[in-house]
């Protein structure tokens, strides 16, 4: 079963319908973002949510101290770090790791091959920015890291790609921020249900 995860959650409301449609993973951005929420925030939604969700705590080159500081305020099970992170920092916390890797062609393995995490995380890549950007990359090149674990395609994901994606590369999961928004922030209830049951239609070969 490919594995969905939600990213970008900034309110309770979503987050609540992103289960209900049958979500696996919820996303959180702490990291420099359109999308960040604040520790408080998130331990307030992170209350009201059941337990089998996974939450995922996004950062991008954020300090030791700081990323601590919020594991200890929220109840996270995953820290996503989507920035130039060491692999050395990557083994600092109790928490498994999901490690995302920007992808313009294929020297990125050469950098993903140095890391030991729990998964590896492909998206675009961008001059500028460091995720939410809304852009593929080419999927062919994200077959090469599947000797490496579980891989999760992220990147320019919709309702409308996301089957593809999944065909071409079987990857443990999907992660989708902007492809299922309103607006920046605020997801579009129609789009996240329709993300959702396409990949879980997918599944079941209809
Ligand atoms: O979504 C953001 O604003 C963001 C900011 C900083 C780091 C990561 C961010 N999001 C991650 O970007 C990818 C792809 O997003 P999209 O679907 O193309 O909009 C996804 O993994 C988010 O977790």
């Amino acid at each position: 079963m490919t594995k969905i995860k939600i990213c970008g959650i900034t309110n309770l409301a979503d987050a609540k319908l992103a289960v209900e449609y049958g979500a696996d993973y919820l996303g959180f951005i702490f990291a420099k973002s359109p999308r960040q929420v604040s520790p408080d925030e998130v331990k307030e939604i992170i209350e009201q949510l059941p337990e089998k969700i996974k939450k995922v705590g996004v950062f991008a080159n954020q300090s030791l101290e700081e990323v601590q500081g919020i594991i200890s305020r929220c109840s996270l099970d995953y820290l996503q770090l989507h920035g130039d992170e060491s692999p050395e920092y990557c083994q600092e916390f109790h928490l498994p790791v999901i490690k995302a890797f920007r992808v313009k062609d294929e020297s990125y393995l050469e950098r993903l091959k140095e890391y030991q995490v729990d998964k590896y995380l492909l998206d675009a890549y961008h001059p500028n920015k460091l995720g939410g950007v809304g852009k593929i990359f080419n999927w062919e090149l994200a077959k090469l890291a599947k000797e490496y674990g579980d891989i999760i395609i992220a990147g320019g994901l919709n309702p409308a790609n996301v089957n593809q994606a999944i065909d071409s590369v079987t990857p443990y999961g999907v992660d989708v921020s902007s492809g299922v928004e309103a607006q920046a922030g605020v997801k579009d209830k129609k789009r996240l249900e329709e993300f959702i049951r396409r990949v879980k239609k997918q599944e079941c070969g209809v």
